[in-house]
């Protein structure tokens, strides 16, 4: 039977862009359908806008700071509509870019929904699609908790529609983005109240980066509502009353909810594929990234293994290799290194300490320290974290982790040498470049402790 292609990806974010254009110069004939904007969520209302506004607090606190190294500037104010506007334009450039990489390469793009009607055919934009491979590659959605007036809160994508700092905004939620933006709108100005369920924030990272992270939190202003559930969310006047079980409730001008994101699947009609998914709401995959149904496969956050973008187009990318460029592959999960885009920022790669111990005994080498320009600046909170977790056995690196200014570039280095293997003794041999936080990863010579020891102690 003759397909109208050889494979058609459906959603154009970071997964289905990076597999349809290398399936497409490897020779197949690619469809390719984006129903709101090429790039995603990354390019659009993640990562890309995301970052811009973090790099715009960061010039609040070092205009600040420059009082203390001799400069005198005067700061007048913010104004987010001016940053929205450089924002939108950076972010239209990049969809441009998007969309001509795919065309470029080959492939036949719509602008359009898409929708299975059958394991090789779709509805796309109301148009009869067949396709010999289809790639299931529509991300993930936030998602409001279930409370009443709950409607009244923002999500992360209405975050970028604001054109003015709320004077005080209410997040909720610990993960990535309730941090990152709590500290972004903090910088900003608005006055911060961030709630949350655990006692501390970013479960799943290393215990020492959470409890340092809630001390930064605090010492820039943010104030912190630990062990919180939600109850309700009400107009009063022109502000709105976020009232948590218990009792307490937090006066704010807008509510942001972070409470995670599920994958976008709604709609699609899976079941006509025979494309099953779990328990969670995720597309069911294997090793392969292939479906239940033996033509399709799902990359990216629908799978919701690791939503992050390199991720995304690093699985998008084997899956191209594999089904078109005779390069059978896979994309490893393990050793991905990560940051949060928090003030001061957080590096990780590997185990946290906690993992590691329970694989066998480890040995912790840490240290905290003022980095030299908050030596000079005075800023509160600046203190830097640096730890790695290092196997008794066989010596090897498992984990680095790190909060503090520039982790986020210091790690992608280092998350070379966890990922290759090397011991704490290949570390210790490498010469530092100095004067910098980043050679602390190289010099930390004495033992701080046994896995476990502390954990037991705080218990
Ligand atoms: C606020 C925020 C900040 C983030 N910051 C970072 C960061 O700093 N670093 C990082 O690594 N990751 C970050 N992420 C995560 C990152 O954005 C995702 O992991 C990544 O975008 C996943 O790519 P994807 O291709 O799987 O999905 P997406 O990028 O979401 O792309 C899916 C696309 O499919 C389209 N689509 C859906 N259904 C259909 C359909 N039926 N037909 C046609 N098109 C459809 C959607 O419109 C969307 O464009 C952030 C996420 C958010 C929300
Ligand atoms: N810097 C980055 O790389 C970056 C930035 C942003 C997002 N991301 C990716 O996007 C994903 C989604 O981010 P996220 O922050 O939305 O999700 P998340 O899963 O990281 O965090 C969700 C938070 O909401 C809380 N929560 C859930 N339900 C709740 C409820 N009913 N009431 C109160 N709290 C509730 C959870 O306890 C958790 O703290 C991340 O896991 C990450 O993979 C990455």
């Amino acid at each position: 039977m003759a397909y109208d292609f050889d494979l058609f990806v459906i959603g154009g974010g970071s997964a289905g862009v990076r597999c349809g254009r290398i399936a497409a110069t490897h020779g197949a004939r690619v469809g390719i359908a984006e129903e709101r904007f090429w790039g995603g969520t990354c390019v659009n209302v993640g990562c890309v806008p995301k970052k811009i506004m973090v790099n715009a607090a960061e010039y609040g606190h070092w205009a600040e700071d420059a009082a203390a190294f001799g400069w005198s500037i005067e700061r007048t104010g913010f104004d987010l509509s001016v940053l929205k506007a450089a924002r939108d334009a950076e972010v239209a450039r990049l969809n441009g870019i998007y969309g001509r990489l795919l065309t470029g390469a080959g492939c036949t793009i719509f602008d359009a929904r898409a929708t299975f009607i059958d394991a090789h055919t779709l509805d796309v934009g109301g148009r009869r699609v067949t396709a010999e491979r289809i790639v299931i590659a529509v991300g993930g959605r936030a998602v409001r908790p279930e409370i009443p007036g709950a409607e009244l809160g923002m999500l992360s994508d209405d975050v970028f529609d604001l054109t003015e700092v709320p004077r005080r905004l209410c997040v909720v939620g610990s993960g990535y983005i309730a941090l990152e933006f709590a500290c972004v709108f903090r910088g900003l100005g608005a006055e911060v109240d961030l709630v949350y369920r655990a006692d501390l924030p970013l479960r799943g990272f290393d215990q020492d980066i959470r409890v340092a992270l809630k001390d930064a939190l605090e010492a820039q202003g943010i104030r912190q509502h630990v062990g919180h559930n939600l109850a309700r969310l009400d107009r009063q006047g022109d502000h709105l009353r976020l009232s948590l079980l218990g009792g307490e409730g937090i006066e704010a001008d807008a509510v942001l909810f972070a409470t995670g994101r599920v994958p976008h699947v709604q709609g699609l009609h899976l079941d006509r594929a025979g494309v099953m998914c779990t328990a969670k709401g995720a597309v069911e995959v294997d090793e392969e990234h292939r479906t239940t149904a033996p033509n399709i496969y799902a990359i990216g956050d629908v799978t919701d293994k690791l939503n992050l973008t390199p991720m995304a187009t690093a699985v998008g990318h084997a899956l191209a290799d594999t089904l078109f460029g005779n390069r059978p592959r896979k994309a490893s999960y393990l050793n991905v290194p990560t940051a949060v885009f928090t003030s001061p920022p957080i590096g990780t790669v590997g185990m946290t300490e906690a993992d590691a111990a329970a694989h066998g005994p480890v040995d912790i080498y840490l240290t905290q320290f003022t980095p030299m320009r908050h030596t000079i600046s005075k800023r509160p909170g600046r203190k830097s974290l640096m730890k790695l977790v290092v196997c008794q056995e066989s010596r090897k690196v498992l984990g680095a982790h790190m909060l503090g200014e520039d982790s986020a570039e210091i790690m992608q280095g280092i998350g070379i040498a966890v990922a290759a293997g090397l011991t704490k003794e290949d570390f210790d041999r490498t010469i530092g470049i100095h004067p910098t936080a980043a050679e602390e990863f190289v010099t930390l010579r004495t033992r701080t402790r046994e896995a476990g020891v502390v954990a037991k102690a705080a218990e």
